[in-house]
């Protein structure tokens, strides 16, 4: 067959054979980073500790442990630690070798093309030198230091030792999985998502928290109200204000003259004296009038939208008269910091003038944010409800299942949806709304709402959301928000197994969920099913820490084995730096390969074999 090949088809096809007999590469996985972005950037810069990891194993025995963690640094933050430096010319020589034996190791796994491709083309000659005609026995040192003299002679030593710094980082993990929730809580969701714009290779699931924010683009005005309302629970009035341009002003006005104080709204995880009084006095004033604005606009939904079934998640109009008491399954509460006073008992879930117009003229500004739209562009052209890779199902939250463990179908419109087909159906509403930002209350629209707090969402997991009671009701038993059968089916390994069928895997896979906070405190595990199923969300969010007693897991899925790693909580990239705090994270193997796995048996190396066959058979 392959007699009458020309040659370059036959050096393709020794080309692609030659990559799928190299060791996979490195997978990182990230979730639920919620605004973090300097723990989320440091977490990606170091590789989750591999960096620290590959350093020790080159260099344990030459350089003490604080050479070590200078050399780490050095690779994380070249802005901070190369750049404008004015070394001698014997501490750049000393540093260029270094960085040199770290991006030889580095990169032995991959083609000399590949690593040709991840430096500047004027160095391409020179790394060929220094990486591929290396010589174990140092016969060739004065020949690399003639070559780094010149560089070092040319000025060019800052900018080679910034590009080596880069190009480890991108060696060391091929591949990034965000499993969601980039958006709420911390107060950088923005910086994150320029981050990911830029790295090279990554697959996106998306969050719940993430959904808000697309809703909000998409024209869900009661989504819009969330992300409004999220955001000022927490103070981050800067995303929306610098992050996306838009002027808060008229909500603030508004708000101004109908709300007071209330201790009910003021931001949470706030330094009081780290904030101008009368600033949190009108982030609190703007809580109280977006809220209202959100349960207004969710009970018009929920009006429109029987097959919803959501009824008992409006309140408005099951208060007593002067909003001192609410009765829910026939028990009466009373409430507390009520600010219902636009509110009216007659037609409670209708906006006012004033706040249709507030509401209307935030989705136009959001809308119309360039930067907002660029980010939302990005998230819905990589975003995804479930990912399959390497023969591994990877997303964000649930799938909703029955007591019995069957998944649980739902209906819409008549046809009812479960499993896979659910999360398609879903993936399908959420493109139909976003490529229609001007409808605001069509069936898509109103499904990502859904998607966001229903009881059969795959993001959200939880019968329902009991925000109103978590605001009002002082009474703790109305504020609990009863998880799926799901989160105690994953626990076991003939569920897990099912799930990956339903899928088209089969059981040498694992599932991978972000969204619960793993407690680890009280002894939760992060592995479960005896590993088909790991949930990686650790509380990277400073908000959910305490609970946790961590600041995330990640995990890494490499050539020989697949691990977690528990990360302490991260202060500040300024601190970090000052402290050079460089603790080895906590290692938790899930498994190791018995043989090496290769790039000929991931979904590149299937794709390599199809592309050999086209070759073979053309
Ligand atoms: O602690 P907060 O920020 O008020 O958020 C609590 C709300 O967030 C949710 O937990 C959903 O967010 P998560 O995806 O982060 O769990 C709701 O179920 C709950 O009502
Ligand atoms: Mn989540």
């Amino acid at each position: 067959m392959t007699s009458c090949k020309n040659s370059a088809d036959l050096t393709e096809i020794i080309n692609l054979k030659a990559i799928q007999a190299l060791p996979k590469a490195t997978e990182h996985f990230i979730s639920d980073i919620h605004g973090e972005f300097e723990a989320f950037d440091h977490l990606k810069r170091s590789c989750s500790g591999i960096i620290s990891i590959k350093i020790a194993e080159l260099f344990s025995g030459e350089l003490t442990q604080k050479e070590q963690n200078i050399l780490c640094f050095t690779i994380y933050y070249p802005e901070e630690f190369i750049e404008n430096k004015t070394y001698s010319s014997d501490q750049w020589k000393v540093l260029l070798n270094r960085l040199v034996k770290v991006t030889r190791h580095v990169s032995s796994k991959y083609t000399r093309s590949k690593v040709r491709k991840a430096l500047p083309e004027e160095y391409a000659y020179i790394m060929e030198e220094l990486l591929y005609q290396y010589d174990q026995d140092s016969n060739k040192q004065a020949y690399y230091d003639a070559i780094f003299q010149s560089i070092i002679d040319l000025d060019l030593a800052s900018h080679f030792a910034v590009s080596l710094a880069r190009v480890i980082q991108q060696f060391v993990v091929d591949h990034l999985h965000i499993l969601g929730d980039i958006y709420d809580r911390g107060s950088h969701p923005d910086s994150i998502i320029d981050a990911l714009m830029e790295v090279p290779s990554m697959d996106l699931q998306l969050g719940n928290h993430d959904i808000i924010w697309i809703g909000a683009y998409s024209g869900s005005l009661a989504l819009l109200a969330i992300a409004l309302r999220i955001s000022l629970r927490y103070g981050h009035i800067r995303l929306l204000e610098e992050g996306y341009g838009i002027d808060l002003s008229r909500l603030a006005k508004f708000a101004d003259k109908y709300y007071e104080d209330n201790p009910a709204f003021h931001p949470r995880g706030i330094d009081k004296n780290s904030i101008r009084p009368d600033k949190f006095l009108s982030i609190t004033k703007m809580h109280q009038a977006i809220s209202i604005i959100q349960f207004k606009l969710e009970g018009q939904i929920i009006d429109r939208r029987p097959d919803f079934k959501m009824d008992d998640r409006k309140q408005l109009h099951i208060m007593n008269e002067d909003y001192s008491q609410i009765t829910i399954d026939g028990q009466t509460y009373p409430i507390e910091n009520g600010c219902f006073q636009l509110v009216d008992p007659e037609k409670p879930y209708e906006l006012t003038l004033g706040e249709e117009l507030l509401i209307l003229d935030l989705a136009n500004q959001l809308q119309h944010s360039k930067r907002f739209k660029k980010h939302i562009d990005f998230l819905m052209s990589l975003g995804q409800l479930y990912t399959l890779n390497n023969g591994n199902l990877l997303f964000h939250g649930c799938m909703p299942c029955l007591p019995n463990g069957d998944f649980m179908p739902v209906t819409f419109q008549g046809k009812s949806y479960r499993g896979r087909s659910l999360m398609d159906f879903y993936d399908q509403a959420i493109h139909e709304a976003y490529n229609h930002p001007e409808i605001t209350d069509d069936h898509a629209t109103d499904l990502v709402w859904y998607i966001w707090c229903g009881e059969g969402s795959t993001l959200f997991g939880k019968k329902t959301m009991k925000t109103f009671e978590r605001y009002f009701i002082p009474d703790k038993t109305t504020h609990k928000e009863p998880q799926n059968p799901y989160y105690e089916f994953r626990n076991h390994e003939d569920f897990c197994v099912k799930l990956l069928q339903e899928f088209g895997l089969d059981e040498s896979g694992y599932i991978v969920n972000g969204h619960t906070p793993v407690k680890a405190l009280k002894g939760e595990r992060p592995i479960k099913a005896h590993g088909k199923c790991l949930v990686i969300d650790g509380g990277l969010s400073r908000a959910y820490q305490k609970e946790t007693g961590l600041a995330g897991y990640t995990l890494i899925d490499n050539s020989n084995e697949v691990y977690l790693v528990a990360h302490h909580p991260f202060t500040s990239r300024a601190n970090a730096i000052k402290n050079l705090q460089e603790e080895l994270p906590q290692q938790e193997i899930v498994f190791k390969r018995a043989t090496r796995k290769m790039v000929g048996q991931t979904d590149i190396g299937h794709q390599l074999s199809q592309q050999i066959n086209d070759l073979l058979e053309k």
